[in-house]
């Protein structure tokens, strides 16, 4: 007998079940509704950069939710503290159930516990939308890189453009080097990856680090550089509170009074929001 499955996704006060046959449903399929959420989600926050990450905190990608059928995946915009991820238990007003099938997905809206809304959306519609998004973003991408010395045909052009999106923004786990990239693409992700995020460090003050001084936005300088630490807030070996003892501020001296062989940066690479200037 075939059993009921189920991936949630969640981001503020939304929440996205998809709901399946177990075997009854192709991957691709399942790729294609969850594609066609994170692309909703993306137009509705204004972002191209979703991360992925499970109760664990640990970081996934499109496909790999789908394959290790992640049952509670919380999104998170990098560097936008104005769009919380609200706790597992917390009830959301905006929730959407998908029910898949290979043929079409019927979406039943609800606010709260009042049904809003159902529609069906014929697989072929939603692959169309997730092609359509592409296509914008293509657009995008041809106007901000060099051009790839020799186009094949468009067909390959979008499916690199697909890896691109899809692999947006590398993985890594606290505390692990990232892979390198050694997938052949017109443009390394990773020179992508480091270029956006040149133009978006900051450069900020300590009045500016100072507002980040709480659980929910944990900021901390460590030589200069400023780290977003609220996801490394649990997961920092001295605990929680000692770490919190330097939030908020130029926590450099705490912290080499504590651990001056620990490499902060190669820990937190990937959380640094800016750099400190001296204000005055
Ligand atoms: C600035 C405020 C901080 C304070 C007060 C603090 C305090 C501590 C304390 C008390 C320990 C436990 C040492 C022990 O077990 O004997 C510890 C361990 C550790 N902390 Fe922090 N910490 C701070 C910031 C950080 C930051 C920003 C990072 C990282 C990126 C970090 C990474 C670590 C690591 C990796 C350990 C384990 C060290 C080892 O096993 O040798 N800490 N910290």
């Amino acid at each position: 007998m075939n059993n009921k499955e189920e991936i949630n996704l969640y981001i503020e006060e939304r929440q996205d079940t998809l709901i399946w046959m177990q075997d009854e449903v192709e991957l691709e399929i399942l790729e294609e509704v969850v594609t066609f959420i994170l692309n909703d989600i993306k137009q509705k926050f204004q972002t191209d950069i979703l991360t992925l990450r499970d109760e664990e905190n640990q970081y996934y990608e499109i496909d790999q939710i789908i394959e290790f059928k992640r049952p509670h995946t919380y999104i998170t915009i990098p560097q936008r503290h104005d769009v919380k991820t609200l706790a597992m238990n917390q009830l959301r007003q905006n929730r959407s159930i998908y029910h898949i099938s290979n043929e079409k997905v019927l979406v039943e809206k609800y606010k709260g516990t009042r049904k809003v809304e159902s529609v069906d959306y014929s697989i072929a519609v939603i692959k169309k939308t997730n092609q359509k998004y592409l296509d914008t973003l293509k657009g995008i991408f041809d106007d901000l890189l060099i051009q790839p010395k020799k186009r094949n045909s468009v067909t390959q052009e979008t499916q690199q453009t697909i890896q691109l999106q899809q692999n947006q923004p590398e993985s890594p786990k606290f505390g692990q080097q990232p892979k390198e990239n050694t997938s052949p693409s017109w443009i390394s992700k990773r020179a992508l990856n480091e270029s956006i995020k040149k133009c978006e460090l900051k450069q900020l003050t300590l009045e500016d680090v100072s507002k980040h001084n709480t659980s929910d936005s944990a900021w901390i300088v460590i030589n200069s550089k400023v780290y977003d630490v609220t996801h490394y807030l649990n997961k920092h070996p001295g605990g929680k509170e000692q770490l919190m003892r330097g939030v908020g501020t130029d926590g450099t001296p705490l912290f080499m009074q504590h651990h001056p062989w620990v490499n902060a940066h190669y820990l937190l690479e990937h959380s640094q929001v800016g750099f400190l200037i001296n204000h005055k």
